[in-house]
């Protein structure tokens, strides 16, 4: 069964919603955007987490320093690298944090997730590229070049691109969550597309569950 994560926990009801819901993975917002929540925020959205659900701390090009600090306390569980990470500050960061690591790739060509799938990375996910905006773009990218990569890549393994397991992300909702599940991800993550005006939206998390649920 795919994995799905749901991604940009908020406020404190997001986490309660979550506990009812039950995906396999919750992301929590470090970047700078209108997700972002505090290192004490996410001690206590943490605590109340349900202890079988996965916390993924989502930063952009972070100072390894604030990672570790949010590891070692116990606020989250995986780390999803959305910036300009490299080899190298991954192998730095993974010297000091022993939890899986994700490393997103914003698709505008193949070569880019052949590149990405080299890191010393557990995971890729897949997303948006927008100009100016770090994530959560609520937007499609072409799985065009998703179905191309899958040819390329020639990988046998369900769910993997280029040897690793991917989360295919970016402007998922109910309505296109069939057609994504379909492409064979690893795992599916969405953001933007259970909310309604900006907030987490516990009917829409429902209903994205119980679709993939279905799958
Ligand atoms: O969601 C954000 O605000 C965000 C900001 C900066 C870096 C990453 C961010 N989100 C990471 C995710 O994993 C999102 O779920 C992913 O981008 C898909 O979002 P959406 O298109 O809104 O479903």
């Amino acid at each position: 069964m795919q994995k799905i994560k749901l991604c940009g926990m908020m406020k404190p009801c997001d986490i309660e919603y979550a506990n009812r819901v039950k995906p396999d993975l919750v992301g929590f917002i470090f970047a700078n955007t209108r997700r972002k929540i505090s290192p004490a925020q996410a001690k206590q959205f943490r605590e109340a987490l349900d202890a079988e659900i996965p916390a993924v701390g989502v930063f952009v090009n972070e100072d390894i320093s604030v990672i570790t600090s949010l590891v070692q306390n116990g606020c989250i569980d995986m780390i999803q690298l959305h910036g300009e990470e490299d080899a190298d500050y991954i192998r730095r960061l993974r010297e000091i944090c022993d939890v899986p690591v994700i490393k997103a790739v914003k698709v505008q060509m193949v070569e880019q997730i052949r590149q990405a799938a080299a890191l010393p990375v557990d995971y890729l996910l897949l997303d948006t590229y927008r100009k100016g905006v770090l994530g959560g773009t609520g937007e499609a990218f072409d799985w065009e070049l998703l179905r191309e990569a899958k040819i390329v890549a020639g990988d046998t393994a369900e769910g993997e691109l280029f040897g690793k397991p991917y989360f295919l992300a970016g402007g998922l909702h109910a309505g296109n969550l069939r057609e994504a599940a379909a492409l064979g991800s690893y795992g599916l993550d969405v953001s933007s597309g259970i909310e309604t005006d900006g907030s987490k939206d516990f009917t829409k998390m429902v209903e994205v569950m119980e679709l993939v649920r279905k799958f």
